[in-house]
């Protein structure tokens, strides 16, 4: 047998074509996995920033969330300032981001293929890891920071590695509806 692959696959196994989620396909299930993001984001305790991650896999299935927080077991030992004179002071060194906690939460055995969907466009150090795990396609929310060097050199890896970005800002709308009629 060839080893070269003829199937999308999924573990192992050969995955037709038109079983494949597609992002923004017709159903446009995007709105449901960042609303999804979102809601986790609201699970974080930075009191400035909450940010949410949600990875699907090519079925359309979830396979990891994650949202910022401290390492585990060290949630109350760090402080979430954003300055101080002292860096160490601040939440920057500790901090795990979103991204980093939906891939290593993953429930499958790996996230290739796979959709992150993130409330905040990632840093380039998070854009590393989404190279590194196979992940193709990131969908973000909002660009808080476009002119830092995070951002710019995270655009350029995603960029040069072939992953897909675009923004979808739309479950603002979904989730307020949601909350004024749980009011
Ligand atoms: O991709 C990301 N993922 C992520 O979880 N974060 C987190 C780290 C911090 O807790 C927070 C950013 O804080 P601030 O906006 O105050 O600088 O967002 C930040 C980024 C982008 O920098």
């Amino acid at each position: 047998m060839s080893s070269k692959r003829k199937h999308n696959e999924i573990n192992g196994d050969p995955v037709p074509d038109k079983h494949l989620y597609k992002a923004g396909g017709p159903k446009d299930d995007d709105i449901y996995f960042m609303a999804v993001a979102l809601l986790f984001a609201k699970k974080s305790l930075d009191p400035n920033t909450k940010v949410g991650a949600c990875i699907v896999n090519q079925e359309g299935n979830i396979v990891g969330i994650g949202y910022n927080k401290m390492p585990n077991g060290c949630e109350d030992e760090f402080p979430w300032e954003r300055k101080a004179e002292n860096r160490l002071e601040t939440k920057y060194p500790y901090v795990c981001h979103a991204e980093l906690n939906a891939i290593m939460n993953k429930t499958s055995m790996d996230v290739k293929g796979c959709t992150i969907y993130v409330t905040l466009y990632p840093c380039n150090e998070c854009a590393k890891l989404i190279i590194q795990s196979g992940i193709r396609h990131v969908v973000y929310l909002t660009n808080k920071y476009p002119d830092t060097e995070e951002t710019q050199a995270s655009q350029r890896l995603l960029d040069a590695a072939g992953i897909t970005q675009r923004q979808r800002n739309d479950p603002c709308s979904l989730l307020s509806s949601i909350d004024s009629s749980a009011e």
